[in-house]
């Protein structure tokens, strides 16, 4: 089963969903994404994002290997297509952790898809914590809070809206959706 997880940057999908995947029982596995962005300094190549260059992300849409894709301040972000199967054909519950352009096009394709989009408690808090994580320049702090803005209007679109103000409240009411909709019956 997939499972969309969107939100603004900096609210905190990241940190949530790694109280998510300590739970053995939800049976997750994370769909890595391809990027044109350049790495943080923990992230990893093949562990956070599969890192590319940009000829190699165009390549990939050429041959239709992405199950969605956008373009995000400044930089490409996919889904690779081969490896969602591969983890649903191994029955796990496949979570995405996608914007909100990508989300759309997810939708569509798979309607019974559960999706969920996380909110900041405020707009201030927001900013103060994609601040408080050091990991880009003021320009793209500026940029990310003006996007999060637009994306948080689309909140509607998702099927369950759910407000990261305590991590682990947070992962709660996200394990219980996932419960509802996936372990439970399966
Ligand atoms: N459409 C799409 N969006 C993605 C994908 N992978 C990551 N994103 C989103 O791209 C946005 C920027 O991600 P990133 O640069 O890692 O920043 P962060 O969310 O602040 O950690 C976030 O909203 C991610 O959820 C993907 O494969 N497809
Ligand atoms: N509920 C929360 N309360 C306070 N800080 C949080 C909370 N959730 C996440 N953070 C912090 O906010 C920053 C952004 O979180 P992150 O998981 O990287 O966001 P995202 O993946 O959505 O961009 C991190 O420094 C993280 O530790």
């Amino acid at each position: 089963m997939l499972i969309i997880l969107s939100g603004p940057s900096g609210v905190g999908k990241g940190t949530v969903r790694e109280e998510l995947f300590k739970d053995e029982s939800l049976n997750l596995a994370y769909s890595i994404s391809m990027t044109t962005r350049k790495p943080r300094p923990a992230e990893k190549d093949g562990i956070d994002y599969f890192f590319v260059e940009e000829d190699e992300f165009k390549k990939k849409i050429d041959e239709d290997k992405l199950l969605e894709w956008a373009q995000f301040v400044g930089n490409y972000y996919g889904t690779p297509k081969d490896y969602v199967d591969q983890l649903l054909d191994e029955g796990k519950n496949v979570v995405l952790e996608i914007e909100v352009q990508g989300a759309l096009q997810v939708m569509k394709k798979c309607p019974y898809a559960t999706t969920i989009f996380i909110v900041p408690p405020s707009m201030e808090e927001l900013e103060r914590r994609i601040r408080g994580r050091r990991t880009e320049d003021e320009e793209i702090v500026q940029q990310r809070l003006a996007k999060a803005r637009k994306e948080i209007a689309t909140k509607g679109e998702y099927k369950y809206v759910v407000e990261n103000d305590d991590i682990l409240e947070a992962k709660d009411k996200i394990a219980k959706i996932i419960r509802e909709h996936h372990v439970d019956q399966g």
